[in-house]
């Protein structure tokens, strides 16, 4: 049972979001006893209720206020937010912060033999897909008179079974529609997974819980980018070793005892270094280059 104190927030029971969102929420420091068969994880240290569930039912959960929160990809939030819509239900919600995994784009593709040349090429065909609202979307904004035909699955087989002329489908690297003898020809949405909060208020409580959670994620995601690089450079290079350092304006310079003229530099990163960069810092006679992850930041 969950209890109407506690934050309930929407997961992915299984499948390309559940185990970034769970990494996250253990990132920002809730405890999480996952069990796999088990649709309810209870924090054990913190306030908070997970439901593990199909992501088409993430949308609808936080549209209709059955739970607080839902991690979703914005491609199903977009889909669900055009279904609910047109039968007239609620559909508001508040997007809390866009985040760094579940990047995908929501492609149209055609059989590789396919002589694709325009959008128009597609008018009087049928289009294969999970997501005939954004599809018809597309279509109309498009002035394309063609005909989406829903499928929850396997859409990439649907040229080939002869259930319709092309697809439009979910593509990250481009693998599946390689082993399927399609490719891609139009992008009509460009997603990432996001964190949504219910329209109606929150209690007191809740959204207190919410708001000191939101910095910690931000903490984590800055984190990922970021790195910690240290090195000891030659003391008359310093202007030059610093103009190397990416996004580091005021990096911190220490003395090193044994060596007058060398000194050790700490910075903290706003991008990764390149070996392009750390070969540039060697040949200016710098030594013990260390690039390190960083788990946590706060301003
Ligand atoms: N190849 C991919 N790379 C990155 N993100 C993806 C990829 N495919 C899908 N996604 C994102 O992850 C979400 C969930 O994808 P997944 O394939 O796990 O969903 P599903 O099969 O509908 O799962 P469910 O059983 O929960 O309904 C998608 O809606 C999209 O936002
Ligand atoms: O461009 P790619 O990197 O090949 O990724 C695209 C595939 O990933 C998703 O499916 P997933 O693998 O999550 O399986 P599913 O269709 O069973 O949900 C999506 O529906 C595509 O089929
Ligand atoms: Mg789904």
């Amino acid at each position: 049972m969950t209890d109407s104190k506690r934050l309930r927030i929407a997961i992915q029971k299984s499948g390309r979001l559940s185990d970034d969102s769970i990494a996250l929420l253990k990132a920002i420091g809730i405890k999480l006893q996952i069990r796999d068969r088990l649709l309810i994880a209870h924090s054990t240290n913190q306030p908070i209720d997970l439901l593990r569930v199909r992501d088409d039912d993430i949308p609808g959960l936080v549209m209709d206020g059955i739970v607080d929160l839902g991690f979703i990809g914005e491609n199903e939030l977009e889909e669900k937010m055009l279904e609910r819509q047109a039968a007239g239900k609620a559909n508001a919600f508040n997007v809390l912060r866009r985040l760094d995994y579940g990047g995908c784009r929501l492609s149209i593709a055609v059989p590789s033999e396919f002589n694709y040349r325009s959008p128009k090429d597609l008018n009087g065909l049928k289009v294969a897909t999970t997501y005939p609202y954004l599809l018809e979307r597309y279509f109309k904004q498009s002035d394309i008179d063609a005909k989406a035909v829903m499928l929850t699955g396997s859409v990439e087989v649907a040229p080939r079974a002869g259930v319709a002329d092309a697809i439009c489908d979910l593509v990250s690297t481009g693998a599946t529609l390689e082993a399927n003898g399609l490719k891609e020809e139009e992008v009509i949405f460009r997603s990432k997974a996001v964190l949504i909060q219910r329209a109606d208020p929150l209690e007191d409580d809740k959204q207190a819980l919410v708001n000191r959670l939101l910095p910690r994620i931000d903490g984590v995601m800055q984190a990922k980018e970021s790195k910690y690089i240290m090195l000891h450079a030659p003391k008359a290079y310093l202007e030059q070793v610093k103009k190397l350092l990416p996004g580091a304006e005021n990096p911190t310079v220490l003395p090193l005892a044994s060596c007058e003229n060398t000194v050790a530099i700490h910075v903290v990163s706003a991008e990764n270094l390149f070996w392009e960069t750390m070969e540039k810092l060697k040949a200016l006679g710098c030594s013990s280059i260390l690039v390190m992850p960083i788990e946590k930041m706060m301003g």
